[in-house]
């Protein structure tokens, strides 16, 4: 197979997956390919379904129903070569509390016929220096960045990483990236779930939107800011006591939204909402433009907002225009 081939090779299909736990339907007929040398995300909020997903993918949950292959095998056969070429990032390493962090790499790595070198993957994840402390003295980013090393030791084909930065400061944020990008460049695919429009825009090629059980969109990053936000957001600070509701009333503002101390005006003529802006009686401060992201996507397509601490107030400033 030449890497053109090998790069077409699908690595990963799920076909009218149902998950049900009860009344509840936590992954409601997904469709899903998922090919070689790729690292796709899966974006969406707490509950949304991913970690039901990603479990169904490696085995670990069973399906209500439909179709899942990963390098056309089913994952509930749990064969040995498939568990050599999957992993799954654990989600916990405090099973084993006393052993240093560099000895449960070398545990996970005894696992493997080809590991990456564990002192090579510690450094990977920022934690040489912290090859002798015990799993149980790790703080919760060390600990998370670890889990990460256990996915990547075994030098799996195909890595599924489960909320992989949740935790981390933006350094290590920035760092996981670049191994996770890294993991890809060397010909391998990955999968990992976020609720981090940030993280998905900088890592994955491509991103599942998620919400409710359901991929409501499915693409590159860019290709779907520009099929469902394509528009800017010029931002300004709300200083106390000031009244920026009249913004909705612009002809060029399509949304109006107070976060916090900011007021975001959704136009697609952002020249004109800054004009109007600073031409005000009282001027608007601290004006910032930029294109719209996928969170303006994810807002667009569900009506709900992807992280609540970003959560747009719903008080009078917020007016949507059709
Ligand atoms: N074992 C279970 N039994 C019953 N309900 C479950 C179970 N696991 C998950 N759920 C429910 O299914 C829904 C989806 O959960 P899931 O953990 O898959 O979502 P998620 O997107 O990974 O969320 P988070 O970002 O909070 O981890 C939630 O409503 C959750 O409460």
């Amino acid at each position: 197979m030449n890497d053109h081939d090998q790069m077409q090779q699908t690595v990963l299909s799920v076909n009218s997956l149902v998950k049900r736990y009860g009344d509840l339907t936590a992954v409601d007929g997904i469709s899903l390919d998922v090919r070689a040398h790729e690292i796709v995300g899966v974006l969406g909020p707490n509950g949304a379904g991913k970690t039901s997903l990603l479990e169904m993918v490696v085995g670990l949950r069973t399906p209500t129903s439909g179709r899942i292959r990963v390098l056309d095998t089913d994952p509930a056969s749990n064969t040995p070569e498939l568990r050599k070429a999957v992993s799954l990032q654990a989600q916990q390493a405090d099973i084993f509390p006393n052993l240093t962090t560099i000895e449960i790499l070398e545990l996970w790595a005894s696992f493997y016929d080809q590991p990456r070198d564990p002192h090579t993957v510690l450094s990977d994840v920022g934690l040489t220096s912290s090859h002798g402390v015990r799993v149980k003295e790790l703080s919760g980013g060390q600990a998370r960045r670890l889990l990460v090393g256990t996915a990547l030791i075994g030098n799996p084909q195909l890595a599924i990483l489960d909320e992989p930065s949740s935790g981390l400061d933006p350094n290590a944020r920035a760092d996981l990236w670049d191994v996770i990008t890294a993991f890809r460049d060397e010909g391998r695919t990955v999968v990992l779930s976020t609720h981090s429009m940030e993280e998905a825009e900088a890592v994955c090629d491509r991103v599942a939107i998620m919400h409710q059980g359901r991929i409501v969109a499915l693409g590159r990053p860019g290709e779907l800011i520009a099929e469902h936000a394509p528009y800017h957001v010029v931002s300004c600070a709300r200083e106390p006591g000031q009244d920026l509701t009249w913004a909705a009333e612009l002809p060029d503002a399509l949304r109006v939204a107070t976060v916090g101390n900011r007021v975001n005006i959704h136009t697609q003529n952002h020249q004109n909402v800054m004009e109007a802006l600073s031409a005000a009686e009282r001027p608007a401060r601290d004006l910032r433009v930029r294109s719209a992201g996928l969170d303006e996507v994810f807002r667009d397509l569900t009506g709900t907002d992807l992280n609540d601490d970003a959560a747009e107030s719903t008080q009078d400033s917020q007016r949507v225009k059709a």
